[in-house]
């Protein structure tokens, strides 16, 4: 494929492009590449790299025409260009039937049992070292699947671990940057697979005995939504884009294990906090809640996705030959773009490098332009950004109210920028205050 004329980056050198030098040190190079050559350079003869939030905003915009999400091997269980076709439509439809993640309505009457949950999982390790990313991450699987599948009081905790087993294949798969076949039988791809087609048939009898419903019904859940818009398209276009929805749960697992990590590092914010415990204590009674209840964790919540950003790295591939910023751009191609740089460039914001809550508490975005993009944007934004928000908020408070978190290795801990930017290896204990 001819690569687009005149685009600043490497010129492809001999059997090697910049994979090196990315892998070496994924950050420092994205910085180091758009200090040098600027805010559009080729990564390698297929892939281009954006930094301009107003380039990266044209992206975003133009999915679902010129460029596409769907396309790498595992993003669904069809590779087909006629099933992934269909996953867009059935995640468009359930878009337009109003779905812009669980309704805000369904998760604050879940609050308390979301608490609670959380709550019997700490206090179960009784003061011991806990592995937190991990841990996070399985106890929002289990919180998602109730979420998007249990909302009718079924049982969904096998299809949770197996969910679970899931994702931590396609993550140990996904933190390589190499692109496998996938015929090609290494056991990384067919633990992958194999894990996948344990989810899915316990998802598909789940779906199956919800259509069984009668379908005048009101809905609780994302599959009732999904099922109500299921209309013209197959079953297993639901159950993948199910499938999808539920391994997202390492993205707040991420967000909470940074959220433990900067609490323990910072005894200032976390006592203000802390000032709001009282409400998040209602919430597990049974009040109902909003996100804008807590302020003052609302904006450490924002800071936290601003600085470690778990979604660090997002790409489409080119659908159709276009061009951007009057570059070419050619089908087949990947366009990439960095939230971590995006939300560190001192261009959009004030000393970027301080980790500072309170810069969301004024009245203005403290931001410029639209370099704040923690969730995506345009049509194909996070499904479950209004759940995430609602989740996080209330897993902080309720974390730094009711326990002394003591983070045992936080210079150990790596900020390691793999699928999804985490603090691998992070340890902590955590000790009830009541
Ligand atoms: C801290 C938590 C989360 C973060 C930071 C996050 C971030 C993102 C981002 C950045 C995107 C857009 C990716 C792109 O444009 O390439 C996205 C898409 C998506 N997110 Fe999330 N997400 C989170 C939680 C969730 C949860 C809990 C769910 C499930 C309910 C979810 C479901 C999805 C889905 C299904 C998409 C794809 C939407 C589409 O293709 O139309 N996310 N997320």
């Amino acid at each position: 494929m001819a690569a687009p004329k005149g685009m600043p980056g490497s010129v492809q050198r001999l059997l090697a492009d910049d994979t090196y030098d990315y892998e070496c040190d994924r950050l420092g190079f994205i910085a180091r590449r758009q200090r040098i050559v600027g805010d559009v350079f080729r990564f390698s003869t297929s892939t281009v790299v954006v930094s301009h939030p107003e380039l990266i905003h044209h992206v975003f915009l133009r999915t679902n025409t010129d460029f596409r999400t769907e396309g790498g091997l595992f993003s669904g269980i069809r590779t087909t260009r006629d099933g992934q076709e269909r996953i867009t439509e059935s995640i468009m439809a359930a878009r337009r039937k109003g779905w812009r993640g669980v309704s805000r309505s369904v998760c604050a009457t879940r609050g308390a049992d979301f608490l609670d949950v959380l709550d019997t999982l700490i206090r179960g390790f009784s003061g011991r070292p806990v592995e937190v990313l991990p841990t996070m991450k399985k106890f929002f699987t289990f919180a998602l699947a109730d979420q998007c599948l249990g909302g009718r009081g079924e049982n969904v905790t096998s299809i949770a671990e197996a969910y679970d087993a899931s994702a931590n294949a396609n993550l140990r798969l996904m933190n390589s940057s190499l692109s496998l076949p996938s015929w090609l039988p290494l056991p990384i791809v067919l633990q992958v697979k194999k894990t996948r087609r344990q989810a899915m048939s316990l998802l598909e009898r789940h779906v199956a005995a919800r259509l069984a419903l009668p379908v005048d019904r009101p809905a609780l859940d994302l599959l009732d939504v999904l099922v109500a818009c299921h209309g013209p398209f197959l079953d297993t276009a639901v159950v993948v884009r199910l499938l999808d929805v539920v391994l997202r749960a390492s993205q707040p697992g991420a967000a909470v294990a940074w959220a433990v990590r900067q609490l323990a590092l910072r005894p200032d914010h976390l006592e203000k906090v802390r000032a709001e415990g009282i409400v998040v204590r209602e919430v597990r009674r049974g009040r109902s809640f909003e996100a804008s209840d807590l302020p003052y964790t609302t904006a450490y919540l924002n800071e936290l996705l601003r600085v470690y950003p778990p979604t660090w790295l997002m790409g489409r591939w080119v659908h159709r030959d276009t061009t951007l910023s009057g570059f070419d751009l050619h089908r087949g191609e990947q366009v990439m773009f960095s939230a971590y740089h995006l939300h560190r460039d001192p261009r959009w914001w004030d000393n970027p490098d301080e980790f500072r809550p309170e810069r969301w508490l004024g009245q203005d975005r403290p931001y410029a332009g639209r370099a704040y993009i923690p969730f995506g944007a345009g049509p194909r934004h996070c499904f479950g950004n209004q759940l995430s928000i609602t989740h996080l908020t209330l897993a902080i408070a309720w974390l730094a109210d009711a326990y002394d978190i003591e983070v045992l290795n936080s210079a150990a801990a790596r900020e390691v920028p793999g699928a999804l930017l985490t603090p691998r290896g992070l340890k902590a204990r955590f000790r009830p205050r009541r």
